[in-house]
């Protein structure tokens, strides 16, 4: 080798002429080019000297146009195009998308991402399992056969990069932008989109913008959106949207009251006023419930379908592997209506201390992922992601638990829980009416599954009739809506079913020590909290808040009813008797009796508050006992 570049040394120095002089220019540019030169002369007796040089020049020219061609790019976009970025966090960002790969990728695009929902981030997450049943994936059209396990769809989507596309008469640029500098990706992060357009007017891009929203509303109509904790580099956001079928409220099975005066009580949460009124009386507008009630009697799935229902997104967490910092982040990120939905929230074990340090070190976990299931927020991490100073207004929060004795008082205080609902198991007509749901014809004529025998003779009266007599075989209060469910799925016949269902219930009770009933549940909140290091709790505590026992609470209810003209069902968290909004219920039934003062609309009317506090109390009175 040193030889070689002594013999390329010397053939420089010795050739004092032009090549001399361009081969020398070329070594420094390409270093090794002078014993390239000499072995292809020697072996090819071939110089290829001129030949480099066009290729260097070649390469060059071919920069310049791509900084050339760059620059009047960014001159006509800066000077001749509006322009519109969309930042990912936002939910434009989806619509946007979503649009483009209706649009344009799917009519003919070259170049497109596509994503498999096998591989998508929350294939291993619990909501797996209602994708598994719906199908729900990022989807642009509900389409039940995309569904299938084995065949998980593909959905196409604008690659990273520009994409040109004509909107209206217009042209249009489309740019995915990287995450990193300069909008360089980094990992799979993805960072702004801008929209371009042509001409010196942002009209066309607002039209754009609006139809964007409109589509993905128009496309989600039956469906609806759900968000689960997804991880980033820095904490936790929401996932992508994953959709799902809605699930019409009449599929739910409860006390008919009951759900009518929770439903009520949403439609007052939600009215267009509502928000002003709060705010005009100094009310944080938020709304919390409590669905309390043992496993597999409906409290998520009456989520779900309020969710549908009122069309609003629902975002779902659990406590579990998240840290303080990261639900803060994710409350944060709520968009301004929505509903959040903390599941079994008992079971997220909240500590009041960080990270476990009152684990003793031998119990410690040892291995990475036991340490982050472990990883639990704290009470007043958990506090003041629901009402601190950061956390957004207009959002439902519904916190679902099986053990509600076991919640700390300050999570249900007053302002923070506004109405606790109770799901029980199944009384008689419920079995009635999960009957006739399971075994009726599809009103829509669809054709049903094979292995589903419906009786096409029989008629809707004889079905009821069926329902009837399969009720009347019910201990009331012993049986959930799940395990019926479960053993009409599994029976798939009506004639079946009610041959099978004395045999069935008797074993089911037996399996479980069946004398017992399922023992109403009571939330004690009798004592006072124990000091806590938490002011939240502290500041709860100091305000002389007792919740009141629901078990208490109802039977004062029970016998203030008995005079009062109609019952609510729902349970103030004793935010009632604190002088906290009663049910929207309450307040039209008040309202139409012309009782003045806050028992009117509370969110319409004008009323002066400082008389609320007594009619407010009255309200409680107007609570049902479950
Ligand atoms: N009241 C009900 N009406 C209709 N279906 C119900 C009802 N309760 C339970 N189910 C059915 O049982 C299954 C489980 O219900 P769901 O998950 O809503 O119960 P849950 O009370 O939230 O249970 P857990 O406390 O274990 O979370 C679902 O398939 C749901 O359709």
């Amino acid at each position: 080798m040193a030889s070689a570049l002594q013999l390329a040394g010397a053939q420089v120095a010795s050739t004092g002429d032009a090549t001399g002089t361009s081969t020398f220019i070329l070594e420094s540019i390409i270093p090794g080019f002078s014993i390239m030169r000499q072995l292809f002369l020697q072996y090819f007796r071939y110089d290829i000297t001129s030949l480099v040089t066009r290729a260097i020049f070649f390469a060059m020219a071919t920069q310049a146009g791509r900084y050339l061609e760059e620059g009047i790019k960014d001159l006509l976009l800066r000077f001749c195009c509006a322009s519109v970025t969309i930042s990912p966090n936002d939910r434009l960002y989806r619509e946007v998308t979503s649009w483009m790969a209706v649009h344009v990728i799917e009519k003919g695009a070259l170049h497109m991402a596509a994503k498999s929902s096998k591989n998508d981030d929350t294939a291993n997450d619990p909501y797996r399992k209602y994708n598994a049943l719906y199908g729900a994936t990022q989807i642009y059209a509900y389409n039940p056969s995309d569904f299938d396990e084995n065949t998980p769809p593909v959905t196409y989507s604008p690659s990273i990069g520009t994409q040109w596309f004509w909107y209206g008469f217009r042209p249009f640029m489309y740019a995915q932008y990287g995450s990193g500098r300069n909008g360089m990706f980094y990992g799979k992060d993805c960072g702004d989109i801008v929209i371009y357009s042509l001409g010196r007017t942002t009209a066309p891009l607002k039209r754009f913008i609006q139809e964007c929203k409109d589509f993905e509303e128009k496309t989600r109509n039956a469906l609806t959106t759900i968000h689960i904790k997804s991880g980033a580099r820095s904490g936790s956001i929401w996932s992508d949207p994953i959709l799902k079928p809605d699930r019409p409220l009449d599929t739910i099975d409860m006390d008919e009251t009951l759900k009518n005066a929770l439903i009520e009580d949403f439609h007052g949460y939600l009215h267009p006023t509502a928000r002003r009124s709060y705010g005009r009386r100094g009310i944080p507008y938020r709304r919390g419930y409590l669905f309390y009630g043992p496993p597999g009697t409906g409290k998520t799935s009456m989520c779900f379908a309020l969710a549908g229902h009122f069309k609003l997104e629902l975002y779902t967490l659990s406590g579990q592997g998240l840290q303080d910092y990261e639900l803060d982040q994710l409350f944060t990120a709520l968009p301004p209506k929505c509903i959040v939905l903390l599941e079994d929230i008992d079971s997220a074990g909240i500590t009041r201390e960080h990270n476990n340090e009152s684990m003793p070190e031998t119990e410690q976990p040892q291995n990475q992922n036991s340490r982050m299931n472990l990883t639990r927020v704290t009470l007043s991490g958990l506090l003041n992601a629901i009402d601190g100073t950061t956390s957004q207004e207009g959002r439902v929060l519904i916190m679902t638990t099986n053990t509600p004795e076991k919640l700390d008082k300050a999570l249900i205080r007053p302002g923070r829980i506004d109405q606790m609902v109770y799901f029980g198991p199944v009384t008689k007509k419920n079995a009635e009416s999960i009957f006739m749901r399971m075994f009726s014809r599809d009103r829509n004529g669809d054709e049903e599954h094979a292995i589903w025998l419906v009786d096409t003779k029989l008629s809707e009266k004889d079905l009821r009739e069926m329902a009837v007599e399969f009720s009347k075989k019910f201990p009331e209060g012993q049986i959930t809506p799940a395990e019926v469910q479960g053993f009409l799925v599994n029976t798939k016949s009506p004639h079946k079913a009610l041959a099978e269902v004395e045999g069935w219930i008797a074993k089911t009770l037996e399996s479980r020590d069946g004398s017992k009933a399922f023992e109403k549940m009571e939330i004690k909140t009798g004592e006072p909290s124990e000091p806590s290091k938490d002011s939240t709790k502290a500041e709860a505590s100091s305000s002389g808040l007792k919740i009141g026992t629901v078990g208490k609470a109802k039977e004062a209810a029970v016998e203030s009813t008995e005079s009062s003209p109609k019952k609510t069902g729902l349970e103030g968290s004793g935010a009632v008797s604190q002088g906290f909004l009663p049910t929207w219920e309450a307040y039209k039934m008040r309202a139409s009796e012309g009782t003045p003062s806050v028992a009117t609309d509370p969110l319409t009317e004008e009323d002066d508050t400082t008389a609320g506090a007594e009619s407010v109390t009255e309200s409680l009175h107007t609570l049902k006992s479950l």
